[in-house]
């Protein structure tokens, strides 16, 4: 079967800033939630955009699914993160979620029966499809989350990335987004970049932690050196009811 990531050595720089050193990473199982966790401006974000294809490594190769991420882009839905999304912007649920077939469409008001289908399936998937016509911005901040990770849904993807999904939600509401991601992850491979580290410790199957280089162990136990060496600070482990663990930083979790 095909891997569905294989990075090699992959760099990448900001004008004469590197950002990503070195990085490597094979995914093979096509379903399961890898949780990637680091310090702010550790490159997390970098990193799916150059899953996405968004951004070339300088060196290094990236195939997704045996295929360079340009090629494989129908294969990857994104939910990145909406924190500078204006939601007076006057577009409906349903409006957001066909937008996620835009690349077979082409043009919105030509969606065909079929993308109209996927837009529908998407949205039951993430229990939304009664509000189809709301606004977006009449929506919760749970349910805007899971209105775009609908549109990331439409075109059924086998492999959903994820940035920072939480932020902003409540705790009630990250319960039911990490809910609905337990359900997603036995049809697609997940990963989700979090700075939640006592979710991570609940819910991913896998862990990385990420700053300017990859720590990864195919695991979900990180060493503690790794921990140490990505937030640059001493961490400490606390126990959390078995089997779980929640690390403790310099973040503040919990
Ligand atoms: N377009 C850009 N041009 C120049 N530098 C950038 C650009 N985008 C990001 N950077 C820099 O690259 C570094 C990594 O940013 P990135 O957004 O990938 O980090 P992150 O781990 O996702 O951070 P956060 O947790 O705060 O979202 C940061 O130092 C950031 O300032």
């Amino acid at each position: 079967m095909e891997k569905v990531i294989e990075l090699k050595d992959v760099w990448v720089r900001y004008g004469n800033q590197t950002i990503l050193e070195g990085i490597n990473l094979e995914l093979k199982e096509p379903n399961g939630l890898l949780g990637i966790i680091g310090p702010n401006g550790g490159g997390k974000t970098t990193f799916l955009k150059v899953l996405l294809g968004l951004l070339k490594p300088y060196r290094g190769s990236v195939k997704l699914f045996g295929k360079p991420p340009e090629k494989s882009r129908e294969l990857v839905g994104y939910v990145p993160q909406y924190k500078g999304f204006d939601f007076d912007f006057p577009i409906s649920v349903w409006e957001v979620v066909l937008t996620g077939r835009m690349s077979h469409t082409g043009l919105l008001k030509n969606y065909r029966e079929e993308d109209r289908k996927a837009a529908e399936d998407a949205l039951k998937t993430v229990e939304m499809f009664e509000y189809r016509d709301r606004q977006i911005g009449q929506l919760s901040g749970g349910q805007r989350q899971r209105v775009f990770i609908a549109r990331a849904l439409a075109t059924n993807p086998k492999l959903l990335l994820l940035d920072e999904p939480n932020s902003g939600l409540d705790p009630h509401m990250q319960d039911e987004l990490y809910r609905l991601l337990d359900r997603l992850k036995h049809k697609m491979a997940i990963i989700m970049v979090t700075h939640d580290l006592s979710a991570v410790s609940v819910y991913v199957d896998k862990i990385a932690c990420l700053n300017r280089k990859l720590h990864y162990h195919n695991s979900k136990e990180i060493p503690i050196e790794d921990l140490e060496a990505t937030y640059q600070c001493p961490v400490e482990l606390i126990a959390h009811g078995m089997p779980h663990r929640v690390l403790s930083n310099h973040e503040g979790n919990p």
